[in-house]
């Protein structure tokens, strides 16, 4: 069952632009340009796109702090804007750049505050916020006021602000944003819990591609307001001709180059004895398993397809690109790891 579902959401502002030393012109500009989007319930969804996509706006439609130009949206079965009251107590929300605690008080005080604007019952707030503290570690700083925390403090003070009352579906907008790595790493971590669970849907935005590939099986990609991929990250790195590599350090060179159907050689290097291939439509373990019964391999390693390049050229390149852009590798025999996933 969707969540969420959206059709032809549509957000124009009107801005004024310099049109001449003195003058100044209104001009349309579509943040959001006819989106479709359903999400299924416990779905974890990334969403990105890149600067003024129109990724914030989306949400703001979704969670009803904008109404929309045009099109409609239902979440979790309401019209965000008509029915924002009933919709605040089934969501919640994080905006990396803004707050939704109180300033001078200390984090404790702030969930109990929120406990009542949401009339939680004392026992689920509780449940909740031992297992938020547990998974946030919070407890070094559950008495500091909310202005002396760090960002990343902070943060995991949000997360749990945003879900202390159930919200069937979390909406966040750049929660790791200006995190260090492990605040960032808390942060995922427990965003991949609660997914696990599969209670809350996720809906995720950010420009921090490791924050897909941790938590999010698919990716609706926009730009210029328009969804221009909406699929799983596989999909996306088999669109784009990227794919998985594999190097092999042979122990003599071979009279000819083996041909693979399904994984075209790539390259040769270090006189024939380095063979990379590309993994088209077999996995690295049958690239391996087939060149075994052809040669002796000293040592075998796997350069996993990059999702930051990917989406560099998707943001650039409306159509798929057939060429991939493949890593330079080292020439140096001994700096080929071995294995780490060599079967998949
Ligand atoms: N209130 C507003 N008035 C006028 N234009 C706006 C307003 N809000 C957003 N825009 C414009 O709409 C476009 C989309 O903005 P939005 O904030 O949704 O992008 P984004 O994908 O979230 O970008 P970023 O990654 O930089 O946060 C941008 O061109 C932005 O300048």
């Amino acid at each position: 069952m969707n969540i969420i579902e959206a059709r032809g959401l549509r957000k124009d502002f009107t801005v004024r632009v310099r049109a001449g030393r003195l003058r100044r012109e209104k001009r349309v500009v579509s943040a959001v340009d006819g989106v479709d989007l359903t999400v299924a319930r416990g779905e974890m969804l990334g969403y990105i796109g890149p600067n003024g996509a129109g990724k914030s706006t989306t949400l703001k439609m979704l969670t009803g702090v904008l109404m929309p130009s045009a099109g409609e949206a239902r979440v979790c079965g309401l019209r965000p804007v008509a029915q924002r009251t009933r919709l605040a107590l089934r969501i919640g929300v994080v905006f990396g750049q803004r707050s939704q605690l109180w300033w001078d008080l200390p984090l404790r005080d702030s969930f109990d505050l929120l406990r009542h604007i949401y009339r939680v019952p004392p026992a689920d707030h509780a449940a909740r916020l031992r297992r938020c503290r547990s998974l946030l570690d919070l407890d070094d700083f559950l008495d500091v006021p909310v202005r002396q925390l760090s960002l990343g403090q902070r943060m995991r003070g949000e997360l749990t602000a945003a879900l202390l009352h159930g919200p069937e579906v979390l909406f966040l907008d750049e929660p790791t944003i200006g995190l260090d790595v492990m605040s960032k790493r808390a942060v995922r971590e427990f965003l991949a819990e609660l997914g696990r669970t599969g209670d809350t849907t996720l809906v995720l935005t950010t420009h921090d591609l490791a924050d897909i590939e941790r938590l999010c099986r698919r990716l609706v990609v926009i730009d210029h307001g328009r969804v221009v991929h909406d699929g799983s990250i596989e999909a996306l790195h088999a669109r784009y001709g990227s794919h998985r590599l594999v190097v092999v350090d042979l122990d003599e060179p071979l009279p000819e180059p083996p041909v693979l159907s399904g994984a075209p050689l790539h390259r040769t290097e270090a006189d024939g004895r380095r063979l990379v291939f590309a993994c088209e439509s077999v996995t690295a373990g049958e690239v391996v398993a087939r060149l075994s019964g052809l040669a002796t391999l000293r040592d075998i390693a796997i350069v996993e397809p990059d999702i930051e390049d990917v989406v560099a050229r998707l943001y650039t390149a409306p159509e798929p690109i057939v060429a991939p852009t493949l890593p330079t590798l080292p020439v140096d025999h001994e700096a080929v790891a071995a294995p780490d996933g060599a079967g998949r």
